[in-house]
Parts: C-alpha cells; sequence; structure tokens
C-alpha cells in the first residue's frame, strides 16, 4: 500500500524554480530517504508534503487523503520533524511533550503515557525534569523528535535530524528510527545531506538537486546505475597534472581527481588496466600503490551530478 504518493510537484518561490515536477511513491513501513544538498529543495518538499507550503502544481496524497482537498485528515497522519527546534527552553522536556501532546489532543492518562513513551523511545527518561535550556543541542533534537511522536502518527517526517549534533545522539537517533520502524511498522522520510546516514537507514532513495530528481530507487539499483564503473586509485610522486591530462584522454574515464599525491579514477567497464599502466609508465611518474574500490553512494551522486554533496557546517 502506498503512504505517501507525490505526483508532479512543482513550486516556484517567486521566479525560482524550487521544485521541477517531483514525483515519487513511499510504501507503508517503508524508511525513506531523501538526499540531497543544502538548497535543493528537501525541506520545501517536506513542507509541502505536510501541506505547510501549497504548490503550484502536482498532487500530493498521504494515506489516500489528498493534501489539499483532505488536509486535516493527512496531517493528522503525519509527525513531522522540522529542522528547527520547536521547544519551550524555559519548562522541563516532559512539560514540554505535554503541551505538544495537548495540541494533538491527548489529555489525563493517555497524555502521560505517550510523554514517557516518547522519553523513554529516545533516550530520555531519566532526563524529563531537566529544564530544556539545559540539555545539549542533540538532547533538544531527540526531544523534538518525542514530539513529533506522542499521537503514533503512522508516518513521521524527519528533516535533517542529526545537523550539529554529537555522535551518541545521532546513534540514539539512529536506533529510535529502526525500532519505532520495526515495532509500528511507522512509514519514516529522513531528509539528509549526508550519504552514508541514507546508505545505513533507508531502503528506497530519492537522490535530488536544485529542485529536481537526480536519481530515484533502491539503493542496489542506484548503484547498478553507475555499477559498470569502479573508482581506481593510484598513489604517486612526480608530474601528477600531466599524468592527469593524459589519464584524462582515454575513452573509458569518467572522472578524474587529485588529492595529495593520490588520483582518483572513476572509470567505465572499458577500463583496460594495462593500458592505464602504461599510459602511467610514460609519464615521468613513480607509482607508489594502485588499488580499485567499490562504488558507494557518495561517488554515485558525484558521477551523475558532478558534484560533492556540501556539507551544512562547510
Ligand atoms: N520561503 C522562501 N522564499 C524564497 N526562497 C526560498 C524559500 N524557502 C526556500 N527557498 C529557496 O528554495 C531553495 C530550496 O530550499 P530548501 O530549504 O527547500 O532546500 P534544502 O534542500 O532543504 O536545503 P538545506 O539542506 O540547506 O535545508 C533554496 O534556494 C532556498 O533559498
Amino acid at each position: 500500500m502506498n503512504m505517501i504518493e507525490v505526483n508532479n510537484i512543482t513550486k516556484r518561490f517567486n521566479d525560482k524554480l524550487v521544485l521541477d515536477n517531483v514525483s515519487f511513491k513511499i510504501e507503508k513501513g517503508e524508511i525513506f530517504g531523501l538526499l540531497g544538498p543544502n538548497g535543493a529543495g528537501k525541506s520545501t518538499l517536506m513542507n509541502t508534503i505536510v501541506g505547510l507550503i501549497k504548490m503550484d502544481k502536482g498532487e500530493i496524497i498521504v494515506g489516500g487523503h489528498d493534501i489539499n482537498k483532505e488536509s486535516v485528515k493527512a496531517r493528522s497522519m503525519i509527525g513531522l520533524v522540522p529542522q528547527e527546534i520547536a521547544l519551550f527552553e524555559g519548562l522541563n522536556a516532559r512539560d514540554n511533550l505535554e503541551y505538544w501532546g495537548g495540541l494533538y489532543g491527548l489529555k489525563g492518562k493517555l497524555l502521560k503515557e505517550r510523554v514517557e513513551e516518547a522519553l523513554d523511545m529516545v533516550a530520555l527518561a531519566d532526563q524529563g525534569k531537566k529544564l530544556v535550556k539545559a540539555y545539549s543541542g542533540g538532547m533538544k533534537r531527540r526531544l523534538n523528535i518525542a514530539a513529533a511522536m506522542l499521537h503514533h502518527p503512522e508516518i513521521i517526517i524527519m528533516d535533517e535530524p542529526t545537523v550539529g549534533i554529537d555522535p551518541q545522539s545521532r546513534n540514539y537517533i539512529f536506533e529510535m528510527i529502526q525500532k519505532i520502524n520495526k515495532e509500528r511498522n511507522t512509514t519514516i522520510i529522513y531528509t539528509s545531506h549526508y550519504m552514508e546516514e541514507i546508505e545505513l537507514l533507508c531502503n528506497n532513495i530519492f537522490i535530488m538537486d536544485l529542485g529536481k530528481e537526480i536519481a530515484y530507487g533502491t539503493k542496489a539499483e542506484l548503484k547498478r546505475m553507475v555499477q559498470s564503473d569502479k573508482i581506481i586509485n593510484i598513489k604517486a610522486k612526480g608530474n601528477l597534472d600531466m599524468l592527469m591530462l593524459e589519464l584524462k584522454k582515454l575513452n573509458s574515464v569518467r572522472k578524474i581527481d587529485v588529492e595529495e599525491n593520490i588520483i582518483k579514477i572513476v572509470c567505465n567497464e572499458k577500463m583496460n588496466l594495462n593500458q592505464l599502466l602504461i599510459e602511467v609508465s610514460k609519464q615521468n611518474v613513480e607509482v607508489k600503490n594502485i588499488s580499485v574500490e567499490e562504488i558507494s553512494l557518495e561517488e554515485v551522486f558525484l558521477t551523475l551530478t558532478g558534484k560533492r554533496l556540501r556539507d551544512k557546517e562547510a
């Protein structure tokens, strides 16, 4: 069953096209990864799915409900964890969650139970009485996630939940996502510009940049798109610029970079190692080491877009 259908969404801010005919489907119980560099349009897309931003064209169906026509029903199925922390610093964690639970219509014993359950889920049960202003950034983010799950939504959307947090909180968040997905079959949309997080958590992946689909499919399918590619690393000393110029002339070379003393060559299946070695031996370089690597999602992105995923903190 499709939990979310995004059909041909287009959105402009003034004259700027921010979402360009985006479409995908997410099945119930999937952990769906939305990956793209800063400014790709991820937050705009998430906010459109929850109905906070109106699309110019297209259609979004959440659990069978059109977000424009049956917005209350559609929105009630979603717990959104926004990028910005939405907590009262002067209240403790429990009081914050009680406030949010109240907004979802929870009260009395059920509200108390859900608050304890959510605190437990994000491993903050023993910190519930602490004022939020005394929390670390990672703890705040975990509490923010707890707030989004109080009403047991069928879908949780997390907009870059691990930006700028400590590794321990990041691990708690990963464990929590996997647990809630396994135990409650919650559908998760996880947006990130960290390739390794998407690779670890998600079954299906949508890669976007500049508002457009770059690639969409399972991890295996995405890797298969550039499957015949391999990466050859040559560690060498000497005139590497000259060597790179010569190697670029080979038809089988798709991309070539140099970092310190290592030349990294992304090449297709036509690459003949002998030919490569002949080219290398013609140049005035001393080869220290040659190795062949398996392709990663980072390389898939790089090969498809010609760009490295920019890091938020960079
Ligand atoms: N309210 C707005 N008005 C005008 N332009 C906007 C608005 N919101 C977003 N944009 C622009 O739309 C583009 C996509 O932004 P968006 O925040 O959706 O990207 P993102 O992939 O979530 O990036 P990040 O990882 O930095 O959060 C950017 O160029 C941004 O400047």
